[in-house]
């Protein structure tokens, strides 16, 4: 049987894979959080582990991972491009699977995405808005960045060359060809994200929404499943999901 050990056990997402795991019927190696647990005596004692923790608990996870040759999938958001550096590294020896968003729903809408942006040329411009929980400590969502690199896939550029991120005051007219993100929080939102695509006289609007975590842990604990099988390397969630 399975062992899963979980980064950020005792958080929302922590407590949500908990119960996955229960309903499953699967494994539970044990946990960590940031006062709680022994991650030197996690990782080795599990056959895969899974983090929904902080973007500062990433290096060590990684570190102690790479150490014991064992792989992870990363749901914590707010990563930046050391992040991103880190994760490369490691997925030369060991597998990870890093991903925004690991429900089906969403990662079927970023194949729409995709598919619509490739379809309509730059006179569509796009927005992506994302609404969360009043928790939330990051903006945009890993999700709304996940989309927004669909998006710039479909259209042939470079994300990081063309969003357009916290508008505020005497911003100047929309850029042609920007991607541009707005996030709300408020409540208890556990996630809703819509891609419009609006032109002169009409405008498109792809949406997903969460009503609960049990489908990002149903993801995350499948694709933990999935990627205990693989070679090192460095996956996403397409693969798990066959989209
Ligand atoms: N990819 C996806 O599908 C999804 C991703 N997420 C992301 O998952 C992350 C967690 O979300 P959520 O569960 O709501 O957040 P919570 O704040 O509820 O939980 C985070 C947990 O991680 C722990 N933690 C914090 N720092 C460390 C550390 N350095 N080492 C070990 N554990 C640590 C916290 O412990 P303590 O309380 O002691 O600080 C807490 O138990 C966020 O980045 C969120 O955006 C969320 C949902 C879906
Ligand atoms: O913090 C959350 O709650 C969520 N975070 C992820 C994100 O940043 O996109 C996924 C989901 O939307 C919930």
């Amino acid at each position: 049987m399975t062992a899963i050990g979980i980064i950020g056990s005792a958080g929302r997402m922590g407590m949500a894979i908990l119960a996955e795991l229960g309903a499953q019927g699967l494994t539970l190696a044990g946990g960590v959080d940031r006062h709680e647990g022994d991650l030197a005596k996690l990782v080795p004692d599990s056959d895969v582990l899974i983090d929904f923790s902080s973007p500062a608990a990433l290096a060590a996870t990684l570190d102690a991972c790479t150490r014991a040759g064992k792989p992870i999938v990363i749901g914590t958001t707010g990563l930046e491009a050391e992040h991103h550096r880190l994760i490369d590294e490691a997925a030369r020896t060991i597998p990870v699977l890093q991903t925004g968003n690991t429900s089906l729903g969403v990662n079927l809408l970023a194949a729409l995405v995709e598919e619509a942006a490739r379809r309509l040329d730059d006179d569509w411009d796009i927005e992506i808005v994302e609404m969360h929980h009043r928790h939330k400590v990051d903006a945009p969502s890993g999700t709304a960045l996940l989309l927004g690199e669909a998006a710039a896939k479909g259209r042939g550029i470079a994300l990081a060359d063309h969003s357009e991120r916290g508008r505020d005051g005497i911003t100047g007219a929309r850029a042609k060809g920007a991607i541009g993100f707005a996030a709300l929080r408020g409540g208890s939102v556990p996630g809703d994200h819509s891609v419009i695509l609006a032109t002169e006289g009409e405008s498109i609007t792809l949406s997903h929404r969460a009503e609960n975590r049990a489908i990002f842990a149903r993801g995350a604990v499948k694709a933990a499943l999935w990627l205990k099988d693989q070679p090192a390397g460095r996956y996403a969630m397409k693969s798990v999901l066959g989209l």
